[in-house]
C-alpha cells in the first residue's frame, strides 16, 4: 500500500496520471507536518501513548483528538484510511459481485434487459462515461442493490448505547452500556416490508418505487454516523 501510494504520488507530481478515484482524493488533501510525523520507531505516536492513558470515554477522547479545525491529513493519516477502506472493501464488494453474477444467471430475462440497458448506454467512442453509472443506468443499480438485499455481507449490525435512551411509544429503554442488535438478514427477507421477499427483483429499486421501500427495512451498508463509507 506504501508503494502503490508513492507511485501515485510521484505519477502526480510529473502531472500525470490524474485518476477519478478515492486514492486521488487522499493525495489531493493538504499534507502537513503534525503529531503523526513525530512517530517513533516503535510506532507508538503521541496520540496512541495519550489513548492508552486516558480515563476519557470514547466520544469525548475523539472530541479531544479531533476537534482540531487545522487538521489535515498526514502521509499516516493517508496510509491508513487507504488500509481501512482497502480491508473494509476487500469481501464485501467481490462477495456482492459474485452474488449479483449469480442471480443474473439464474434469471436469464432479468440479464438480458441489463445487457440492452447497458449496450444502450455506450456512447459513440466505444465508452461508458462514468457519470453514466448514476444517470443513465438505473436498471444496473437496481439490479445490484436488490442483489445485495438478498445476500447482505453483514448479516446484523452492533451499537452499543452510550447513555440511558427511551425508545418512544415503545415502552422500551435502552439501558447505557447495552448492546444493541440489529436484524440486517431478517429485515431483509421480512414479508412485513419485502412482498415475495425471495424473489429477486430489481423493480423493487428503479425510481418509481423506491419510495415504496422502509429506509430502514434496508441496511447492507448500515446507517447513521457509522455507516458504510463505501455505500
Ligand atoms: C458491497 C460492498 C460493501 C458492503 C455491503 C459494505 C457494508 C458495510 C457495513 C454493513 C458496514 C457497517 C455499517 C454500520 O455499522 O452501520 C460497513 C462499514 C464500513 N465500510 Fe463498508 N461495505 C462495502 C464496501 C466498502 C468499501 C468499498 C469501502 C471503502 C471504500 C468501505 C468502507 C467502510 C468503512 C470505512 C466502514 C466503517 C465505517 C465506520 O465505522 O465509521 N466499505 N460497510
Amino acid at each position: 500500500m506504501r508503494r502503490v501510494l508513492a507511485d501515485r504520488k510521484a505519477q502526480g507530481s510529473l502531472g500525470k496520471g490524474q485518476y477519478n478515484d478515492f486514492i486521488q482524493l487522499l493525495l489531493d488533501a493538504d499534507v502537513t507536518v503534525d503529531r503523526d510525523e513525530k512517530v517513533d520507531n516503535n510506532g507508538d505516536d503521541q496520540a496512541s501513548e495519550w489513548l492508552a492513558n486516558t480515563t476519557e470515554t470514547t466520544a469525548q477522547s475523539d472530541r479531544h483528538l479531533f476537534n482540531n479545525t487545522n487538521k489535515r491529513l498526514s502521509e499516516r493519516e493517508i496510509y491508513g484510511t487507504a488500509m481501512t477502506f482497502f480491508f473494509a472493501g476487500f469481501s464485501t464488494t467481490p462477495s456482492a459481485l459474485a452474488f449479483c453474477a449469480y442471480e443474473l444467471a439464474l434469471n436469464p430475462d432479468i440479464q438480458r434487459k441489463l445487457y440492452d440497458e447497458i449496450n444502450g448506454a455506450i456512447d459513440s467512442d466505444g465508452e461508458i462515461p462514468y457519470d453514466a453509472l448514476t444517470t443513465r443506468l438505473p436498471y444496473l443499480d437496481a439490479v445490484v442493490t436488490e442483489s445485495i438485499r438478498l445476500h447482505p455481507s453483514s448479516l446484523r449490525l452492533r451499537r452499543n448505547a452510550g447513555a440511558d435512551y427511551e425508545l418512544e411509544g415503545t415502552g422500551i429503554t435502552l439501558k447505557a452500556g447495552e448492546d444493541i442488535d440489529i436484524p440486517v438478514f431478517a429485515l431483509h427477507y421480512s414479508p412485513d416490508y419485502w412482498p415475495n421477499p425471495y424473489k429477486f427483483d430489481p423493480d423493487r429499486f428503479m425510481p418509481d418505487n423506491r419510495h415504496l421501500n422502509h429506509t430502514y427495512a434496508y441496511l447492507p451498508f448500515g446507517t447513521g454516523p457509522r455507516g458504510c463509507v463505501g455505500n
